[in-house]
């Protein structure tokens, strides 16, 4: 795969909270209207990632008709908030709330509607706020070379904060 994303080579060792979900269990969703992973989000994604060892997560997205873009294919743009979520919840692992401010998605291969998208994602770093977090995806039938990857870099938030302002805006 080919990426223009920049990985610092110099990033901080991120920590899974104590607290964390258990390895095995579906890291619950962090807004229940959320797109990506909300169950009350009636057209979203409802993507349930499982924590895996560390600060990893997997999850499966079912390619519904629904997802698709061009004819038979998935919309890159769902492709992108999959990634975002799966990253996203991630990050939750290390106990923190951490906002997308950079998504890159290196679209390797067309991905067919129809297709088991496993998608497998980790944090790779911090550095201060910022959160390097990395997804690859597979065809879950046929694993191989991967499909398509991300690569997000988050900044780590106080919530009720960022979202009483976001939410404030005239
Ligand atoms: C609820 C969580 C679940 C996750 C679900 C999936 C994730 C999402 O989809 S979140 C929704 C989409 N994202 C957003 O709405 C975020 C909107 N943006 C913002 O609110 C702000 O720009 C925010 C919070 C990212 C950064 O603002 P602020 O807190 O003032 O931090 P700021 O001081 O500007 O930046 C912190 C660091 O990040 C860096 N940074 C911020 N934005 C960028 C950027 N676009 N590119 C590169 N670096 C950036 C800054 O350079 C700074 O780096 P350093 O510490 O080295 O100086």
């Amino acid at each position: 795969m080919k990426t223009t994303f920049v990985v610092p080579d110099d990033l901080e060792p991120a920590r899974r909270a104590d607290d964390a979900t258990a390895v095995g269990d579906v890291i619950p969703p962090h807004n229940k209207r959320c797109f990506g992973c909300g169950p009350d989000a009636m057209q979203g994604l409802h993507l349930q990632a499982i924590a895996g060892e560390g600060l990893t997560a997997t999850a499966v997205l079912e390619v519904e008709r629904r997802f698709a873009g061009g004819p038979g294919v998935i919309h890159g743009g769902i492709l992108a908030s999959a990634f975002d979520e799966m990253m996203g919840l991630t990050n939750m692992l290390m106990g923190t709330i951490a906002v997308t401010a950079v998504l890159d998605v290196d679209y390797a291969a067309p991905i067919q509607v129809g297709t088991s998208l496993r998608m497998d994602a980790r944090v790779l770093g911090l550095r201060g706020r910022k959160v390097y977090s990395e997804v690859v995806a597979y065809d879950a039938a046929t694993p191989g070379d991967p499909l398509a990857g991300g690569h997000g870099l988050f900044v780590v938030v106080d919530p009720v904060d960022h979202f009483t302002r976001a939410n404030a805006r005239p």
